[in-house]
């Protein structure tokens, strides 16, 4: 019953979109460095991980830069690399005109951190010399945040677990800037408290921390944004296999996040070298239930009330945007397990632990700079395949850009009120959740408004590196 958020979509979508810039960019001869550490053989298995994460996602990078007519220079540093040798790589990439952008993969070595933060900051697209970069975010805080977007027009709480991390830091920083309420949660928190939460953002790298006593079916959307290779070649995320169908819409690992991150450095490295008016890819609203409509959905509703409610957010949602109606919540996911990409940094936290429920004992996340535990460490989950199914098809109540007001009553009355066929749900939220967008579709907004999500067609916005919501037709006032 959970539909996936495709990062593969968002990517293809970017690729698509910025593909036509590489005939202005290859003649040129701009490069990008993308530079990485070798674990030594000997090295502890973890670091090795996370290495082999900084592979995995500079690898990405290159093709992604690629696909764009750029060049791009893998540069690994073996084992044993000392400062003056790190240090002569930046320089010379700091030096170098036809170079435009330099990535450093984290987590580098301890006694090389330091230097990173002599990496000229104009070029620095990934946000790593703090306070100097364009950017206030990485591109992975960055892309999570455009995620959440659609899924945070009423007001709701966001969850955001490994908060002090380095994604963590960008994510906390972007939806703060963007007026949103979060819940912070790190190293030696209670993880369970995401329970009331409405958006769960987990970017702790630590596998499996989130799991069924952590997720619910009202948490609308759950990012993972871990990226930890195993050993047979699998990749686990933040959230644990037994949680993936709990909530409404999940970023799967891979196929999550890491593309989307692909597809936001594409984006930055256009608009920044070629046309700063290119088009930002997106991902098209989806319905979702609130709590308060799953709540109220198991109660009687009253008729007239629905109606009412129905014709009204039918209408909103019409003008609005282009919401979509179809993925539908009770949609049932084949979940076959692939593996997410999700780009993360997350640098180095260690999530608490997370079978404690007391999650007391956690480690604290690594900041970037922390020596070298910060290791990236988003997880993956598994990617949907085709998957969804749309339920009702109309944009239902829930639909996001739905509730005009900024206040989540008002948005959860309307969804509660949609809730005739609710009753019929109840013990089973989400194909409630279902029932009660099938019914909302009948205020006018039919199925045709169904968009692909983030397919490649869907309209491109202007953007700006934290792209500013929106507006809503009579929406939140944020
Ligand atoms: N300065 C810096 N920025 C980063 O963004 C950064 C970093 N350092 N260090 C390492 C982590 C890890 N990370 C990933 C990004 C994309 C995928 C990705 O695209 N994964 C694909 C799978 C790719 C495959 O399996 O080949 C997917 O999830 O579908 C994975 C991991 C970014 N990190």
């Amino acid at each position: 019953m959970t539909e996936h958020v495709s990062g593969r979509d968002v990517l293809r979508q970017a690729k698509e979109l910025y593909e036509p810039y590489r005939n202005d960019v290859a003649p040129t001869g701009q490069r990008v460095a993308i530079i990485r550490f070798q674990p030594a053989e000997n090295d502890p298995p973890d670091w090795k991980i996370k290495l082999e994460a900084s592979k995995v996602s500079a690898e990405q990078k290159v093709k992604s830069f690629e696909h764009l007519g750029f060049q791009a220079d893998h540069v690994v540093m073996p084992p044993g690399t000392t400062r003056a040798q790190f240090a002569e790589v930046l320089e010379r990439a700091n030096q170098d005109p036809r170079t435009r952008a330099i990535i450093v993969q984290f987590p580098p070595p301890a006694h090389l951190q330091p230097l990173v933060q002599r990496m000229d900051p104009a070029k620095d697209i990934d946000a790593l010399t703090k306070g100097r970069s364009p950017y206030n975010a990485c591109a992975t805080a960055e892309g999570i945040c455009r995620v959440v977007e659609p899924f945070a027009k009423d007001d709701p709480v966001i969850a955001v677990v490994g908060s002090k991390g380095f994604v963590g830091q960008g994510v906390v920083t972007t939806l703060r800037e963007q007026g949103h309420r979060l819940m912070e949660l790190d190293a030696g928190d209670d993880l369970r408290r995401v329970r009331d939460a409405d958006i769960v953002v987990s970017v702790t790298g630590n596998p499996g921390i989130l799991g069924p006593d952590h997720l619910r079916p009202h948490h609308r959307l759950v990012v993972d944004s871990g990226f930890v290779p195993q050993a047979d070649g699998s990749v686990k995320g933040d959230v644990q296999r037994a949680a993936y169908d709990i909530p409404q819409h999940l970023t799967p690992v891979p196929g999550g996040i890491g593309p989307v991150e692909m597809a936001t450095l594409m984006e930055r490295v256009v608009r920044r070298e070629v046309d700063p008016d290119a088009p930002s890819w997106k991902v098209d609203a989806r319905p979702y239930l609130t709590k308060e409509q799953l709540t109220q959905g198991a109660q009687e509703p009253s008729p007239a009330t629905v109606t009412a409610a129905q014709a009204t957010q039918a209408a909103q949602v019409g003008e609005g945007r282009q919401v979509v109606g179809e993925r539908a919540v009770g949609g049932e996911r084949a979940v076959d397990g692939e593996r997410a990409a999700m780009g993360g940094q997350s640098v180095g936290q260690q999530a608490a632990g997370q079978q404690t429920p007391g999650g007391s004992g956690q480690q604290a996340a690594g900041q970037l700079g922390a020596g070298g535990s910060q290791g990236p460490g988003q997880q993956a989950s598994r990617e949907p395949t085709a998957g969804a199914q749309a339920a009702g098809g109309a944009a239902g109540p829930q639909s996001p850009g739905s509730q005009a007001s900024g206040s989540p009553a008002v948005g959860s009355q309307g969804a509660g009120a949609q809730g005739a066929g609710a009753q019929a749900a109840v013990g089973n939220p989400i194909a409630q959740a279902a029932r009660l967008r099938t019914g909302a579709g009948h205020g006018g907004v039919g199925p045709g408004t169904v968009n692909p999500t983030a397919g490649p067609s869907a309209p491109a916005r202007a953007q700006s590196p934290v792209p500013p919501k929106p507006p809503t037709p009579g929406g939140p006032g944020r």
